[in-house]
């Protein structure tokens, strides 16, 4: 090869190489805006990261990436297991939004930590509008004194409740508690001891509960707990409880109360109404039989 033709070799062989940068580069680009796409087609905040799970999974061995922030904990995995974990702050302008902790079944070298961190600041502003408007929802569906489940949230749950049950033939038991004696903590010892004592009650009932049952404040002194894949002996063993640990309560003593319990088990057919209508009228019975007792529809 005379001196002219070598250089020639050179030259294209150094523009194959600038061509495959700018390809791989222009790729790499063309696949962060589509991130950036995908991640503004959705609000909720699981969804995002399942989204961007996605997105790295397909240059890296990510399994899962879990959000921890001042508002709770979100997740999304592809199942595998995974022995390796990093975590990366998520920072906006200088302020600490939580932190990303991404886990692989691989060593995360700091190669992969750098590039991970790229492809992080495409998260951010997609991750603050959702956890906005997840903190929204959440003051929308809580109780603001108790911190539970407010009526509304109750609604969603019910509707979810019966799907399940009916796809799964589950059972589940609607309770609806209302406080004995509450007005007159409020009239003679004010609104807010009569707010203490409703924050105790509830407190007393998730003791008295397991994790997977849920239980929401209808408002002033009502009640509702929705007991998971339990039928007639589960509703008279929590009731029961609940209203021991009542009496054993030096609060619930000092000012008389107690509580009144009407129960309800999904059956076949049922309307989220007609499971109400039932546990109402079994409430309606227990206040008519003096109080501080359980009855069944
Ligand atoms: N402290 C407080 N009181 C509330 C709140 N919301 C409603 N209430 C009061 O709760 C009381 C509920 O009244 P009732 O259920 O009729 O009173 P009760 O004495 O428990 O009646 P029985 O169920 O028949 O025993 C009323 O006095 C309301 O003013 C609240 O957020 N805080």
């Amino acid at each position: 090869m005379d001196y002219i033709s070598h250089l020639d070799a050179l030259n294209s062989e150094a523009n194959a190489n600038i061509l495959a940068s700018w390809s791989n580069y222009s790729n790499l680009n063309r696949e962060t805006d589509s991130l950036v796409e995908q991640l503004q087609t959705t609000l909720d905040v699981e969804q995002l990261l399942s989204i961007y799970l996605s997105a790295i999974t397909s240059h890296y061995k990510i399994n899962s990436v879990e959000l921890d922030t001042f508002h709770g904990k979100f997740k999304s995995s592809n199942g595998q297991s995974s022995s390796q974990t990093m975590t990366l702050p998520i920072r906006i302008n200088d302020r600490l939004m939580g932190r990303i902790s991404y886990f692989s079944e691989k060593p995360i070298t700091d190669i992969l930590m750098s590039s991970l961190t790229g492809y992080q600041k495409k998260l951010i502003y997609p991750l603050r509008n959702a956890l906005a408007f997840w903190q929204l929802q959440q003051m929308a569906l809580k109780d603001p004194l108790t911190g539970i489940g407010n009526r509304s949230m109750y609604e969603d749950a019910i509707e979810r409740k019966f799907q399940h049950a009916e796809r799964f033939n589950e059972e589940f038991v609607l309770m609806l508690l209302d406080l004995d004696n509450f007005k007159n903590v409020n009239d003679t010892h004010g609104h807010l001891q009569g707010d203490d004592i409703l924050t105790s009650f509830v407190q007393l009932v998730e003791e008295c509960l397991r994790g997977t049952d849920q239980v929401f404040r209808f408002g002033g002194d009502e009640f509702a707990i929705l007991l998971e894949k339990e039928g007639l002996n589960g509703a008279h063993i929590v009731a029961a409880r609940i209203n021991h640990a009542i009496s054993q309560s030096p609060i619930f003593n000092k000012f008389n109360v107690s509580t009144s319990i009407g129960c309800a088990c999904f059956t076949k057919n049922d309307t989220p109404k007609d499971l109400f209508a039932r546990a109402d009228k079994a409430l309606y019975a227990a206040k008519d039989a003096g109080k501080n007792c359980m009855k069944i529809a």
